[in-house]
């Protein structure tokens, strides 16, 4: 199937699913999520306030203007769980929901950190093993790409969303792999 709007064509298709058309374009916010592997350990965060409260996640939030996303992912990384870190850019996920802007987050790796995990007033850092992430406890669509951020394939991927009261329910979902399997730095246009 070809890649749906906002995502490149050169990005081969590994899963997709759910019904409907794609929802309309609105304007695009960035965004930025870093996940911490190491061994067969990775560091999520459980979201003690604001978008994803009560869910496991990376670490990361908006790109204030006149930053980096590069800048951003570690300025959010330091905030939410206290350590720097290398950042390898590995993939780009669309989250849209009609009615707001698109979020264009920029997904990041890091296999190595320096200083104190500690936790933050947004996040509690915890470990899992790879083998048990408590994807039910997740935003819904993590379960399919996770597992490529993982494997160190570098991804893109589209999930439209739709909110229903206080929830978000995935209405359709697609991902893909770049030929390269690895990219650095960071970029907007991804
Ligand atoms: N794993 C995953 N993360 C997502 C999805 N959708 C989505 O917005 N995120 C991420 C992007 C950001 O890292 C985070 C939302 O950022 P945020 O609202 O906490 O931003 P912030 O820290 O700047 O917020 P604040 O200080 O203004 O409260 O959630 C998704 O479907 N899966």
């Amino acid at each position: 199937m070809v890649p749906p709007p906002g995502i490149p064509d050169a990005v081969a298709e590994v899963n997709t699913g759910g019904s409907g058309e794609w929802f309309p374009a609105e304007q695009i916010r960035y965004y930025t999520n870093v996940f911490l592997v190491q061994d067969d350990k990775i560091l999520l965060g459980y979201k003690k306030r604001g978008l994803g409260i009560h869910k496991y996640n990376g670490f990361g939030g908006k790109v204030e203007p006149n930053e980096s996303t590069l800048d951003a992912a570690a300025r959010e990384l330091q905030e939410e769980a206290g350590i720097t870190a290398p950042l390898e850019h590995v993939g780009v996920l669309l989250f849209v929901v009609p009615g707001d802007k698109w979020a264009h987050i920029d997904i990041f790796r890091a296999m190595e950190y320096s200083g104190t995990i500690t936790e933050s007033d947004e996040m509690r850092p915890e470990w899992f093993k790879t083998t048990n992430i408590p994807f039910d406890d997740m935003w819904d669509a993590d379960r399919y790409w996770l597992p490529l951020l993982l494997s160190e394939r570098h991804f893109s991927g589209r999930v439209d969303f739709e909110k229903q009261g206080d929830s978000f329910v995935l209405k359709k979902w697609w991902f893909g792999i770049h030929s390269s399997s690895k990219s650095q730095g960071a970029s907007k246009s991804t």
